[in-house]
């Protein structure tokens, strides 16, 4: 049975004194008796008063990138084991944000997924297509390409925790969903591919999220495709009342599997 994780990706928004505000707001709201797993990733000086401000609540705080070495000589970096330490239990991986603006590559996303294990942490890893790759036909091709770069060679340990996050890039931000039935193609795709490389357990327990702007208003059609298994969102995620709304509406459709 996979559970439903609604995930809220803040990107560089939200300072530790509005972070502390939402979390206020988001705890008065009464989060207690609902059945999706709340996860929120906050910019790495929010980590903090999000998490505080949330204390008692079922939300668990993520990182939103980890250097790939446990700590040394890396000016403005972040390592998985401070991540941990700061209170994080989740952090992403291979944002198409850190894919296109820092060049990360499928290798770099690899060792990034060991470097989270190996500190405590479970893997969000992020995949999908630019709008070109989807119009000349290789969505296919270059999600095959992401997810054996990025999983190759990991144990049945690692894929029993890590989570899978389909993001169009064409979506992100930019009021384009994928329409539902996009979004569960591509998710039974990955998971053939999860199939064909791992097993059919691995395959049939891993959570794949979509992500590309997911709202209030079209979270139950999404949430309510087979293989997808919760959310992850960038703008509707910054304001308290689409954030609760969504997982209200995740909370009435339960679990997948
Ligand atoms: O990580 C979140 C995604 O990039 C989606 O962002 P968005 O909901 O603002 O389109």
């Amino acid at each position: 049975m996979r559970r439903l994780l609604i995930a809220g990706n803040w990107k560089m928004n939200h300072g530790p004194s509005q972070s502390r505000e939402f979390g206020r707001d988001l705890k008065a709201k009464g989060l207690q008796d609902f059945s999706p797993e709340i996860l929120l990733c906050p910019p790495y000086v929010s980590i903090q008063a999000l998490r505080e401000s949330l204390e008692g609540t079922p939300v668990q705080i993520g990182g939103q990138n980890l250097h790939q070495e446990p700590k040394g000589a890396y000016t403005g970096e972040i390592s998985g084991e401070m991540l941990k330490e700061a209170g994080c239990v989740y952090v992403l991986i291979g944002h198409s944000e850190r894919r296109q603006y820092f060049h990360e590559t499928d290798d770099l996303v690899h060792a990034k997924i060991l470097r989270a294990h190996d500190a405590g942490l479970i893997p969000v890893v992020c995949i999908g297509e630019t709008l070109e790759e989807r119009e000349n036909g290789i969505t296919k091709d270059v999600i095959t390409r992401q997810l054996k770069g990025a999983l190759e060679g990991l144990s049945p340990e690692i894929m029993k925790t890590l989570v899978l996050a389909y993001e169009p890039v064409w979506a992100i931000g930019t009021g384009k969903t994928a329409t539902a039935g996009q979004a569960q193609e591509v998710h039974a795709m990955i998971r053939k591919i999860l199939k064909e490389s791992f097993s059919t357990e691995i395959s049939e327990n891993t959570r794949i999220l979509y992500g590309g702007s997911a709202k209030p208003n079209n979270a139950e059609e999404l949430l309510s495709e087979a293989d997808i298994d919760g959310l992850l969102i960038g703008g509707a995620s910054l304001k308290t009342e689409d954030f609760y709304t969504i997982i209200g509406i995740a909370h009435q459709l339960t679990n997948k599997g």
